[in-house]
């Protein structure tokens, strides 16, 4: 049997510059395994900035981090664990819908039943479009199709809401809530607090490069 760690993600004194800006000044975090965190702070704020460095994209500048017990610094260890759904969707645009859901299927040596998935977001016609060619709110629900097939133990979602219309928006809703019900521990970046709420109820806010319970 395998015993979960005590936090899914966990920060200790992390600070981050990138460029002469400094981002993150001295943020301390604790997520337990399966809880959801709605991320809140202005444009700017570096919420995406800290979902990058949750997902091992960006090395703290100072202090420490561990990732469903994994050191932050050890990228292949923690990228096990982690997806990030990026808010332009970070698809392939040569590759069909299809081709884009298979590939990430294979990198993560997993199998996963891809055009239910489609189906499910409502891009089973589209399954053989590129992805160069499909619009802002197709791009998010093949993201958000992707990311509910890959369910990894920790996905980190930012903006999932943006670009999408009313049944997307409750969509996301649907597929995040069943990560969740799943025990998957979720990050949600987001403008949209009412929404982001109902699948990740405890909400911080990021406001000065420091991280507070709302
Ligand atoms: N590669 C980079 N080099 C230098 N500065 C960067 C880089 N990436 C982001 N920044 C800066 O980091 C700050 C935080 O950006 P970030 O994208 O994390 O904010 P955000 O809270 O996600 O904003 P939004 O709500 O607009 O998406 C911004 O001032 C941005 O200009």
């Amino acid at each position: 049997m395998t015993t979960l760690p005590a936090h899914a993600l966990q920060l200790r004194g992390v600070w981050l510059r990138l460029g002469h800006e400094v981002i993150l000044r001295g943020v301390d975090l604790d997520v337990a395994p399966g809880e959801g965190v709605t991320l809140l702070g202005e444009n700017g704020a570096g919420k995406t900035t800290l979902l990058r460095l949750l997902a091992s994209s960006l090395r703290p500048t100072r202090g420490e981090g561990r990732v469903m017990g994994f050191d932050l610094r050890d990228s292949r260890s923690v990228r096990d664990f982690v997806h990030l759904m990026p808010v332009d969707a970070g698809l392939y645009p040569d590759l069909t819908c299809a081709e884009n859901l298979d590939f990430a299927l294979r990198m993560h040596g997993q199998r996963g039943d891809v055009a239910a998935a489609l189906g499910r977001v409502g891009l089973g016609p589209a399954a053989g479009r590129r992805g160069r060619f499909l619009s802002a709110g197709m791009r998010k629900r093949l993201a958000l199709a992707r990311a509910s097939l890959l369910r990894r133990p920790v996905t980190l979602v930012d903006e999932p809401f943006a670009n999408l219309d009313a049944a997307g928006r409750a969509l996301v809703q649907e597929l995040l809530g069943e990560l969740r019900d799943g025990g998957v521990t979720l990050v949600v970046a987001a403008h949209e607090p009412a929404l982001a709420q109902q699948v990740a109820p405890r909400t911080l806010t990021l406001a000065g490069g420091q991280l507070a319970e709302a």
